[in-house]
């Protein structure tokens, strides 16, 4: 795991957004397209608001979510709405975004979760994957307090599964572990001197289902970027 500290949150989306176009411009220029699959909560509204505004053939980039709140985009806590506001916008207009919602299903990611099973099981390999994490350790939404913690972490899991967290709002959809891990670059984004702190609890522990970002953390398939700023 390589760890980068920025001194302020502006210095971090400066150079993480170079970071994320030229990777997903070499895939586009090695491949033909770009998958980009980003995280909701609060931590990456600035760095969605800075990719909006980079050059790149977007019209080749394919954005999804590593996870999302079971919840129309109109609601204000989905994560889909949240990328559609700010990261498909200006100059990302043009990129191709997979939705992890079904309105048919709306009342239950449980009964839903098939269709986004559908839905995402054409998708390459995540060129670029940015992880949240909070500060029960949970990442995408691997929940440590629901029932599904040990099917999302399985060896053998399907892509996507839906959860229940016990302690946060919402029906979750989230893709697993494993898919998680058909990535060639993961980031951690992290702002705030808490996040520090679980992240370094993380890292000191053993038990990916008390604190699911471990799974991430302390694998040898996929490099990991920490990309953290106090504030
Ligand atoms: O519930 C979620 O939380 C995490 C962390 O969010 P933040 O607001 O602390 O940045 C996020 O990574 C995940 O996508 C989201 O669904």
């Amino acid at each position: 795991m390589k760890m980068q500290h920025f001194d302020s949150s502006t210095a971090l989306n400066d150079a993480f957004a170079a970071d994320i176009a030229a990777r997903l411009q070499q895939a586009i220029e090695t491949r033909g397209q770009a998958v980009f699959v980003v995280s909701g909560g609060k931590t990456p509204l600035p760095l969605f608001k800075a990719l909006a505004q980079t050059d790149l053939d977007w019209s080749k980039v394919v954005i999804t979510l590593a996870d999302d709140r079971w919840l129309p985009e109109q609601h204000p806590d989905s994560n889909e709405g949240l990328v559609k506001a700010n990261l498909l916008q200006h100059k990302a207009a043009a990129a191709h975004f997979v939705s992890l919602f079904d309105a048919t299903h709306q009342d239950d990611a449980f009964a839903g979760c098939a269709v986004i099973a559908e839905r995402v099981k054409g998708l390459a390999t995540f060129d670029v994957l940015i992880l949240g994490m909070g500060e029960d350790g949970h990442t995408a939404s691997l929940f440590p307090c629901s029932e599904q913690i040990q099917a999302g972490l399985a060896d053998n899991a399907p892509d996507v599964l839906a959860v229940q967290p016990a302690t946060a709002p919402y029906q979750r959809i989230s893709f697993s572990k494993k898919r998680l891990l058909d990535s060639r670059q993961i980031y951690i984004h992290l702002v705030g001197e808490k996040k520090l702190t679980v992240l370094q609890q993380a890292e000191a522990g053993p038990d990916a289902s008390e604190m699911p970002i471990r799974a991430i953390l302390q694998q040898q398939l996929v490099p990991v970027t920490v990309n953290f700023a106090a504030s």
